[in-house]
């Protein structure tokens, strides 16, 4: 688990931090003064980050705050007061973030940091602008807040690096650039790339009040004046990049069979059909689990819960991410093999098959196992529908010829 310190002189404060630090799973060590903390320095190499009261009783004008940050420990600075110059000068550090205790909402804002300070570096953003300092300065912000932070030195190196990192989420870019400037970069990149798919946000100096309308315009979700304030720009860059997270999340739930993770039927058609246009012939398969209701009869519905998903764990296993494989609906799946002929998929299918009989399922009370049957078929048909209801029809002479068998 990693370690937070919490820099804090109010017991219940010091409480109500350990409990969103614990909520957030990290582990909370605490100094209630500058003392304590100057004691732990020789830890300070363990902590993740820190947590630390403007203000303690040996250490009143932020000096154990200017300690730790010589140590390079990455600080949350989190204070009572609203003193604007305070704010400015801690603004000015290279802290993570600013909070005041005003209310409840600063507390979940710090557990929500908390939590995304671990995660941000599975996140990419692109940072273009053709002025060396700015890309870095940007950089450096980003950083703090942990992000994998991807820099272009013009609107074409952006479209490449962009090209190269499709799961980018966000591009912030400069207005004024050679050859191709921000708005004309958004233009571009929206040519290939939904709002939902990644998020834009412009940035210039230009103080023209029409520049904000016209990036928006023109593709961007988002626009900052420069010099920005570093909250603002925190903000921005946290709230665009939980928009796309939002649509990835809707999204993922559309496309899901919620119990065993698989592809849903809408997602399978949706993504098999354009593919199935594309090519001559197709491969597809049809797999029923057999006598699955005496399971349930027998375990419970529960335990055909768990029947359910350790057979999509396995169809996961065998033939994802290659093929395209869903659970279209009960206890019937369904596996799209693009480009492969008949007899390697059938191979496929049969060692799956094999390899699911001989699979002992917990089920809680006692080890059961299961077998399916499955109907596979390759056919130059132009529609999905028409060669699953071919590979069905061998799925139904699976079935009335003994079960547990692959035909084509
Ligand atoms: N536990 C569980 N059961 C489901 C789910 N969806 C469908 N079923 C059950 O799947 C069973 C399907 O039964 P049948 O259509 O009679 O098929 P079968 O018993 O597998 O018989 P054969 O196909 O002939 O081998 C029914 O009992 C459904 O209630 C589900 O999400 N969870």
């Amino acid at each position: 688990m990693k370690k937070v310190l919490i820099v804090e002189d109010s017991l219940p404060i010091v409480a109500l931090h350990k409990n969103i630090a614990i909520k957030a799973g990290l582990e909370p060590v605490i100094a209630m003064t500058f003392s304590e903390v100057k004691a732990l320095s020789s830890q300070f190499d363990d902590f993740f980050c820190a947590i630390i009261d403007y203000s303690l009783p040996d250490a009143p004008n932020g000096e154990a705050i200017d300690f730790i940050l010589d140590a390079k420990v990455p600080s949350i600075v989190m204070t009572g007061m609203l003193d604007d110059n305070i704010r400015e000068h801690i603004l000015g550090l290279p802290v993570i973030d600013y909070i005041t205790k005003e209310s409840k909402q600063a507390f979940h804002y710090l557990l929500s940091l908390l939590k995304k300070l671990q995660t941000n570096n599975k996140i990419k953003i692109l940072v273009v602008d053709d002025s060396g300092s700015a890309r870095a300065y940007v950089r450096g912000l980003l950083l703090r807040h942990n992000f994998d932070v991807l820099l272009a030195n013009s609107g074409k190196s952006a479209l490449n690096v962009l090209k190269n990192n499709p799961d980018i989420k966000l591009i912030i870019t400069d207005k004024e650039m050679p050859n191709m400037n921000g708005i004309e970069l958004c233009n571009e990149i929206r040519a290939t790339h939904t709002k939902d798919d990644v998020s834009i946000i412009g940035i210039s100096a230009n103080s023209s009040q029409s520049l904000t309308a016209k990036f928006i315009k023109n593709g961007a979700n988002d626009f900052l004046q420069k010099p920005f304030c570093l909250e603002e720009f925190y903000c921005r860059v946290i709230q665009n990049i939980e928009y796309i997270q939002s649509i990835d999340t809707i999204r993922k739930q559309a496309n899901t069979d919620y119990l065993t993770d698989l592809a849903n039927r809408r997602y399978y058609f949706n993504s098999a059909q354009p593919i199935m246009d594309s090519l001559d012939t197709s491969t597809v398969a049809m797999m029923d689990i057999d006598d699955f209701k005496s399971i349930n009869d027998n375990y419970g519905h529960d335990a055909g819960d768990i029947v359910l998903k350790t057979i999509s764990s396995l169809i996961k296993l065998h033939f994802e991410p290659k093929y395209l494989a869903a659970r279209l609906g009960g206890e019937e799946f369904s596996i799209y093999f693009h480009d492969l002929e008949l007899e390697k998929a059938v191979n496929m299918l049969e060692n799956f098959r094999q390899e699911l009989e001989k699979t002992k399922i917990n089920v809680g009370s006692e080890l059961i196992s299961c077998t399916v049957s499955i109907g596979v078929c390759q056919d130059k048909k132009d529609k999905l529908d028409s060669l699953l209801i071919l590979a069905d029809q061998k799925l139904y002479s699976a079935k009335e010829t003994g079960k547990n068998k692959v035909v084509f």
